[in-house]
């Protein structure tokens, strides 16, 4: 497979209040692409070249959120521990946690944190949806994100 081909790596934090006991987990509604806009995500994005999956979460998370964040446990998913988001890119998703207060500064106009047992309750990009299980049951099953 040429660099061309090869699917394009996201990285994006599932931001919880406590990785140890999580119960409430932050989402981000985006506002851009028009295509995505008032769908709700992890904060992340592209991994540029010559950059690691972990320099990259850090950067995007500065970035978009204007908090620094400690990591907890990554959730793998099932091609070569990443989750299959789309035919262009894939996802590689890390627990997190902030002792920060969030903003929506660039690529979303809202953020909120969802309850216990409400995780789903918002429009989540269609990729994202099985994500968001896996992520509580993980949670629930494992008992913490660290
Ligand atoms: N950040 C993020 N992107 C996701 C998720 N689920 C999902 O399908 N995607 C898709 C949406 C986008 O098509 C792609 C990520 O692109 P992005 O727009 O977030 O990347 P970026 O911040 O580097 O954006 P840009 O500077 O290139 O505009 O992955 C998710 O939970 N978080």
């Amino acid at each position: 497979m040429s660099r061309a081909d090869r699917p394009v790596l996201v990285v994006a934090a599932a931001l919880v209040d406590d990785l140890d006991a999580p119960r409430r987990l932050l989402a981000a509604r985006r506002h851009r692409p028009t295509a995505l806009a008032g769908r709700w995500e992890f904060p992340g994005g592209k991994v540029d070249p010559g950059e690691g999956p972990v320099e990259a979460l850090h950067r995007e998370i500065r970035e978009e959120l204007g908090v620094e964040v400690e990591l907890g446990a990554e959730l793998p998913g099932p091609e070569d521990g990443a989750w299959p988001i789309s035919t262009r890119y894939r996802l590689r998703l890390w627990a997190a946690r902030t002792d920060g207060e969030p903003q929506p500064l660039v690529e979303h106009d809202a953020l909120t944190w969802l309850e216990p047992g409400a995780w789903l309750s918002v429009d989540w990009l269609d990729a994202d949806v099985a994500i968001v299980e896996a992520l509580a049951e993980r949670a629930r099953l494992a008992g913490g994100l660290r």
